[in-house]
């Protein structure tokens, strides 16, 4: 039954996640995921024979099988987590929520049909991208594909995006306050980011003169680094830190998941947790903030692989954080934001354009 009343909705986006554990549904999965230009950057007739002749065929078995080492009997961690996060809104909020895929279903148009076929009238949806940082291969993607489908759908609605929130006084609260619940004083901490290929920085550098230019180059005010995911997570971890009281050397910053031979964002997270007990840290406890669902990366990867190297190189004990995922602080604050944007606040709104805009 259409509800001709409302007139904004909001529109939760993920990354996604293979649709089933077979080999052949995690192949088109990492398929559609890497043969995306802003993850694998490479010219497309390159980049198709390295995925569809090198990554896929080799990756895949070995995806399907990590997979089933973090799989619910509900699904994918990911996407439950990200439908639980809906219904935990849509009971709060005063708007209809949905919630869509950057790889796999649903797809944002998919979602975008449904929610005009139940409220014609509708006038503006709030995308939010469940990324805290600009990467290209996260943010940047999720935003220029849901505008390519609302513009090919010539939906009549407005599409309006929530900013990356790395750096809002009230996630640094909410992700502060949910790390003192694990912080003990002889922890270290390790804010483990998903990695990036250091050209993809480069890419994004808007001034071109400034990204990588120099070691501390994340420190120098530059107009860079609205779309800067190094500068973004150095500012996340740094605030976090203060809040907690954290003295230089009770916490640090890794990336992890790197795939293929190029040089990515360092340090990386399985060498650090190689070293670290030979540097006294010997009790460690892992923080994913370039998450918010938990999902393979922090689930396999981190709290089952990174676990056993750190505890088979001389760690003692090895805790991980849960990601946000539906803890009331965070739909909170969640619900503050679409509150915002339904009484016409803006100050959430990302008011930039992506960098490159085709798909
Ligand atoms: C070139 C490769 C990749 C880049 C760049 C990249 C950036 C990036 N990814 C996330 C978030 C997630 N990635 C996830 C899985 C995943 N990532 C890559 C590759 C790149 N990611 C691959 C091949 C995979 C698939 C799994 C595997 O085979 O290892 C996930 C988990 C999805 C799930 O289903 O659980 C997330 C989330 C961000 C935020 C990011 C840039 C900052
Ligand atoms: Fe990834
Ligand atoms: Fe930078």
């Amino acid at each position: 039954m259409a509800d001709t009343s409302v007139t904004r909705a909001v529109l939760l986006m993920n990354l996604g996640s293979p649709s089933s554990l077979r080999v052949k549904d995690v192949k088109t999965y990492l398929h559609e995921f890497l043969m995306d230009e802003r993850v694998i950057d490479y010219p497309y007739l390159f980049r198709k024979l390295l995925v569809d002749g090198i990554i896929v065929p080799f990756r895949a078995p070995c995806s399907a099988e990590a997979y089933s080492r973090i799989w619910w009997e509900e699904g994918s961690p990911l996407v439950v987590i990200t439908k639980q996060l809906v219904a935990a809104l849509s009971a709060r909020v005063r708007v209809p929520v949905q919630w869509c895929m950057r790889y796999g279903t649903p797809r944002p148009d998919v979602a975008m049909d449904e929610l005009v076929q139940h409220y014609p009238n509708l006038q503006e949806v709030l995308l939010i991208p469940l990324y805290p940082h600009y990467a290209m291969s996260s943010y940047e993607t999720a935003v220029v594909y849901a505008q390519h489908w609302h513009r090919k759908k010539r939906y009549p609605f407005r599409l309006s995006v929530l900013k990356p929130f790395y750096d809002d006084a009230d996630y640094i609260q909410v992700l502060s306050a949910h790390i003192r619940n694990f912080l003990k004083p002889d922890h270290h901490l390790l804010f483990s980011y998903h990695g990036v290929p250091e050209r993809h920085i480069r890419k994004s550098d808007i001034t071109k003169q400034h990204c990588l230019q120099q070691s501390d180059c994340c420190d120098v005010p530059s107009a860079a680094h609205a779309f800067c995911y190094r500068h973004q997570v150095i500012v996340t971890t740094r605030l976090v830190a203060h809040q907690l009281g954290l003295g230089a050397n009770q916490y640090e910053l890794s990336f992890q998941s790197r795939l293929g031979r190029d040089p990515w964002l360092k340090p990386y997270t399985a060498q650090r947790l190689q070293e670290l007990p030979a540097e006294g840290k010997k009790r460690l406890l892992v923080v994913c903030p370039a998450f918010v669902s938990d999902c393979l990366e922090t689930l396999e990867e981190i709290d089952q692989e990174g676990r056993k190297t750190f505890l088979e190189n001389g760690g003692e004990s090895f805790e991980m954080i849960p990601c946000l995922n539906t803890i009331p602080s965070w739909i909170a604050l969640l619900q503050k934001w679409i509150d915002q944007f339904v009484s016409g606040d803006q100050t959430m709104l990302w008011n930039a354009q992506p960098i490159k805009q085709a798909v």
